[in-house]
């Protein structure tokens, strides 16, 4: 029988954390509680200092990057400053094979010749794990909506996948049965909303319930946020409000080329401070596609390509399931070794440059993870040329997004 290799469920985080006199590790944690502080379950921000008993280690949240402290508020880093003399150190932060699970839900994908035992495992894991685990599913087949939601069977304990889980000092409610989440791309989202700047307007055309667009909207960008998925949309709706930065992000509930396609046609459209705005007042006039409507639970800025009110419409559902056939499954590629992966890379990078219409210049191929033993995921990263902006490039663009 092969046994379980648990180191593959590691991740480790490289942090930065303050080392200060133990007696204001109270204060310290005090001035640094609104997202500046360490905040994943279980794990104590402040621990012991191996080279003092004098003194405590503060670990700082994932949205500080540099030793500088670069991406804390002024104001805090004076108090800082004021209080005890800074001293940053490098942090390494390991979540094991113990760690993992969302919220309440424990999520297993169990291999064909163990399903017999499939109830005896999720007793164990329920008995062994509850308070803190109070669900276990098994995913069932494999995913096949455009939603990229499984389909789960419960095998111990409560039918109820509402959920809160914690990333990057941000707290997301979701309902893991209804849509698409990923715990373990955390490092990923992470290390994308580092590149975000305060004052960066982010269009995230596939959010999700938001692990990049929450962040990149406490760190005080603008983000235009969409998903075809209204359950998505509704918990991206609901975090914003969780986290309090629903006045710097727009929720949308389309598809993504049509997203695109209105917020480029309106290149001055100006933010408001309410993420219900209806999308006509955030439009001028004639900017928005004929294809606007207003749904019955009164979120006018969600839009759809073909004018119905509801987006889980299976004809505009198979529509984009067969253009998405045509380009590659969310961003994962089949990938046997080194040189096939430098191959799939180039190749990808070639068919994004061929549905451009244009040349991609300066792009950063990244290897975020690897999905199954012989599937890895890959970010390409690129500035838009400006020539597919240009009219007669139009068409092209639409299938690109
Ligand atoms: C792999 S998930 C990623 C979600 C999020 N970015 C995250 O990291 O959790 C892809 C998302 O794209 C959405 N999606 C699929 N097809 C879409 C389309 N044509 N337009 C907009 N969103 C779409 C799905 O509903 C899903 O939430």
């Amino acid at each position: 029988m092969e046994r379980l290799d648990e180191s593959k469920f590691e991740q480790r985080m490289e942090l930065w954390a303050l080392r200060i006199p133990r007696e204001l590790a109270s204060a310290v944690t005090r001035l640094l509680r609104s997202g500046y502080l360490l905040d994943k379950p279980r794990i104590k921000p402040v621990v012991e200092d191996p080279e003092s008993d004098k003194n405590r280690l503060v670990v700082l949240s994932e949205r500080i990057q540099k030793p500088d402290l670069s991406g804390m508020p002024h104001q805090m880093h004076d108090s800082l400053k004021q209080l005890c003399n800074v001293d940053v150190v490098p942090y390494t932060l390991t979540l094991g094979y113990s760690y993992w699970s969302a919220g309440h839900v424990a999520h297993l994908n169990i291999s064909d010749d163990l399903l017999a035992y499939k109830d005896v495992i999720a007793k164990v894991i329920y008995d062994k794990n509850y308070p803190r685990i109070q669900t276990v599913v098994n995913k069932v087949g494999t995913i096949t909506n455009e939603f990229r939601v499984p389909k789960f069977e419960i095998l111990a304990g409560k039918n109820d996948m509402v959920t809160e889980v914690k990333q990057y000092g941000a707290t997301f409610r979701l309902d893991y049965g209804l849509v698409y989440w990923n715990s373990r791309l955390e490092h990923e989202h992470i290390r994308l909303v580092s590149l975000f700047k305060k004052g960066d307007v982010i269009c995230d055309m596939f959010a999700g319930i938001g692990p990049f667009s929450i962040p990149a909207a406490q760190k005080g960008c603008v983000v235009y946020a969409n998903d075809l998925n209204p359950d998505s949309v509704h918990y991206l709706r609901t975090n914003a409000k969780i986290n309090k930065v629903e006045d710097y992000i727009f929720t949308y509930n389309m598809d993504a080329r049509v997203f695109m396609r209105s917020l480029m046609s309106v290149p001055g459209s100006e933010t408001k401070s309410d993420s219900q705005v209806a999308a006509a007042e955030c439009y001028p006039k004639g900017g928005i596609p004929a294809n606007e409507y207003s749904s019955s639970n009164g979120n006018h800025n969600d839009v759809r390509e073909d004018g119905q009110n509801s987006a889980n419409d299976s004809s505009m559902a198979s529509t984009t399931a067969k253009k998405r056939q045509q380009t590659s499954k969310e961003g994962e590629f089949d990938c046997q070794d080194g040189d096939a992966s430098q191959i799939k890379k180039r190749n990808n990078k070639r068919e994004a440059q061929n549905r451009l219409n244009a040349k991609i210049a300066e792009p950063i191929f990244h290897r975020v993870r690897d999905v199954a033993p012989n599937k890895a995921m890959f970010c390409l990263s690129f500035k838009l040329p400006m020539e597919c902006l240009k009219e007669d490039n139009e068409n092209h663009i639409q299938s690109v997004v």
